[in-house]
């Protein structure tokens, strides 16, 4: 009898032992029975017998994970603090006694121009590498470039892209070139179309797969080359567990694999930016004219915006409404000059409890009184809002001819929706796009002529240490839609029009700002890590917080930069709090949460999402 150590797939459980009459591979997929129920699972090690009664294996499949999935996981597992069955579920394993496909010959038309000739050339120079491009520059049709390159040499490509919204387009353009050879792959695939789709990955007939995070982990064969389109995009942090940032492991299984990885955006983020050597591209493939309004006021629309909606549509132009998606949590900021209530200590804004009449620093845990008018104009200060709905409802009465689409989570709730919601927008039978952050992300519409971009104050008061970048990037992404082909215009309504017009056109010299004023408080330089803390009792989760901190400060290695209550204090009836730590030293972080981790908390490394 042979025995094996097993993880279960995609369980917070540890290792089991179990026995098999056979020989069985490390790695191999098999099928284990916890409990009277049956489970998949993947063999670690084989091992002496143990002193203790082991079941025997129920199956093993014909399903393997290769050399670079294990040390991805094993990767994952130290640094987002998971088990190691819950990394490796992240992976689709190959399948056993596959023979390779053949290489067959590619020919492509895909013709740069001399700028994405040289970006492309310069592209080849690195291991990984930033292609800092504005948006319409053509980056798209660069990575293109590169998987056929990587098919020529027999090589197959990953293409990440932030989110499933842009892979009804992004398929068609792909098509053109590559045919049956690329195939899109996300969570929102029917069972069918998955299965379909890893049969068609494993024997080598598809050797492109585009599709949001998840793509990272299909068994294609020899891969040459990862992109990570809009690379500075949130949506690449996983937010349950394991939460891993796809990019990072994009970098990571990169150097495992000897993969090319490239790394695209117009607005980069600051980490990429002082990370990556920076391939750049100044100018937009088609330079079409762009013309900048700023407006003070509230979030809401204008007679300027409403004129501007009007005379747009009148000349046979789209256009694009933008709103930031309604918080999680409530922050103050003034109407009248923009002006945020910031954390003294933490430079991040200060979140809104109006029931207790404070606002807090949910990083550090200062609180202050609400101030009755804002310190620095003396109007009042607010933290209500308008959303899609009302401005689709706004602009539905007072234009019934003109054909509105809210476009946000709210209503565009499956992949078929969006594929008419586009649809219907490419083939003009929508005029305008109403909605929140998806609407920034990458679409390519020649006929944009006006973007309108409200409550960019709202983004900048966020209480998150990249508020000022989320901010910028996405007024830069939404501008960038308007105009590809056509002249346009773009109305923001901000209280602080200086912060984005100081930089349109230059957004390197924001980002060589943004890390200044980062530098020995926030990454790139500090590295961050949040305990996240649930618990039904309120009284035991503050203690059980109280009782972590006190285990941390003893090891005098990191800063704990705040604990206490979460800014969303409660969710699905659970209390929440957090502590927040940071370090410059990414081990020193890792050690002290490896220490006190006893699966009490939930460990967030590098995170985006402070709620
Ligand atoms: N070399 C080229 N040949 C033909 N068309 C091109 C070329 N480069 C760019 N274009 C066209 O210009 C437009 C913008 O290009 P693309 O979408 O690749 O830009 P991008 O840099 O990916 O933009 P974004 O950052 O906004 O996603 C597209 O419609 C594309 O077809
Ligand atoms: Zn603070």
């Amino acid at each position: 009898m042979n025995y094996y150590e097993v993880c279960l797939l995609g369980k917070r459980a540890p290792l089991f032992t179990y026995s098999f009459h056979e020989k069985v591979q490390p790695h191999t997929l098999v099928v284990v029975e916890v409990r009277g129920k049956t489970h998949r699972a993947a063999i670690v090690t084989e091992v002496e017998k143990p002193d203790f009664k082991t079941h025997a294996i129920v199956e093993t499949l014909p399903y393997r994970f290769d050399a670079y999935q294990i040390e991805t996981a094993r990767f994952v597992k130290e640094y987002y603090a998971c088990t190691f069955g819950e990394a490796l579920a992240l992976f689709e394993p190959f399948e056993m006694g596959r023979s390779l496909p053949q290489h067959s010959e590619f020919e492509t038309d895909i013709v740069l121009s001399d700028t994405q000739e040289r970006a492309f050339e310069a592209l080849q120079k690195h291991g990984s590498a930033l292609l800092f491009a504005p948006t319409g520059s053509g980056k798209t049709e660069i990575y293109m470039k590169l998987f056929a390159k990587a098919l020529q040499e027999g090589k197959s490509s990953v293409f990440l892209m932030p989110e499933i919204s842009l892979t009804p387009q992004m398929e068609k353009r792909l098509k053109v070139h590559f045919g049956d050879r690329v195939a899109i792959w996300h969570s929102k695939l029917t069972k069918k179309r998955k299965t379909e789709t890893l049969e068609k990955i494993r024997s080598g007939e598809v050797r492109i797969v585009a599709g949001p995070r998840s793509a990272l982990f299909l068994p294609l064969h020899d891969i040459g080359v990862i992109v990570v389109d809009e690379e500075h995009d949130d949506s690449y942090k996983a937010h349950n567990r394991p939460r891993y940032h796809a990019r990072d492991l994009a970098l990571f299984m990169g150097k495992k694999l000897g993969a090319r990885v490239v790394l695209g955006s117009a607005t980069p983020s600051a980490a990429t930016y002082a990370r990556q050597p920076v391939v750049r591209i100044r100018d937009p493939y088609v330079k079409t004219k762009k013309r900048y309004i700023f407006e003070r006021g509230g979030c809401a629309l204008t007679p300027t915006m409403i004129e501007a909606l009007e005379a747009h549509h009148k000349a046979g132009g789209q256009a694009l409404v933008f709103l930031p998606t309604r918080a999680n949590f409530k922050y103050l900021y003034c109407d009248n000059c923009g002006y945020t209530v910031e954390c003294p200590y933490c430079s991040v804004g200060m979140s809104l409890h109006r029931n207790r009449r404070l606002v807090r620093c949910h990083y550090c845990g200062y609180a202050e009184k609400i101030p009755e008018s804002c310190p620095k104009c003396g109007s009042i200060v607010r933290a209500d809002r308008i959303g899609t709905a009302e401005v689709v409802e706004q602009l539905g009465e007072r234009f019934p001819e003109i054909k509105i689409q809210q476009f946000d989570k709210d209503t565009i709730t499956t992949a078929n929706k969006l594929q008419k919601a586009l649809d219907r927008f490419s083939n003009k039978e929508t005029d305008v796009l109403v909605g929140t952050q998806m609407l920034a992300k990458g679409h390519d519409y020649a006929d944009i002529t006006l973007a309108i971009v409200l409550g960019l104050d709202y983004i900048l008061a966020l209480p998150d240490y990249r508020a000022r970048e989320r901010a910028q990037s996405l007024f830069v992404q939404i501008a960038g839609r308007a105009g590809r082909a056509r002249e346009a215009t773009v109305i923001v309504q901000t209280n602080q029009p200086e912060f984005f017009s100081e930089y349109i056109g230059d957004y390197e010299k924001f980002l060589k700002e943004e890390l200044q004023f980062r530098e020995g408080l926030y990454p790139p330089t500090m590295h961050l890590c949040r305990l996240l803390f649930a618990s039904k009792d309120e009284k035991k989760g503050l203690a059980e917080v109280e009782r972590v901190r006190v285990l941390i400060e003893r090891f005098d290695k990191v800063e704990i930069v705040g604990s206490g209550k979460a800014p969303i204090e409660k969710i699905a009836g659970k209390f929440r709090f957090n502590i927040l730590l940071r370090s410059p030293n990414r081990s020193d972080l890792l050690r002290v949460v490896k220490a006190v981790d006893d699966g009490s908390f939930e460990v967030d490394m590098d995170p985006v999402d402070f709620a």
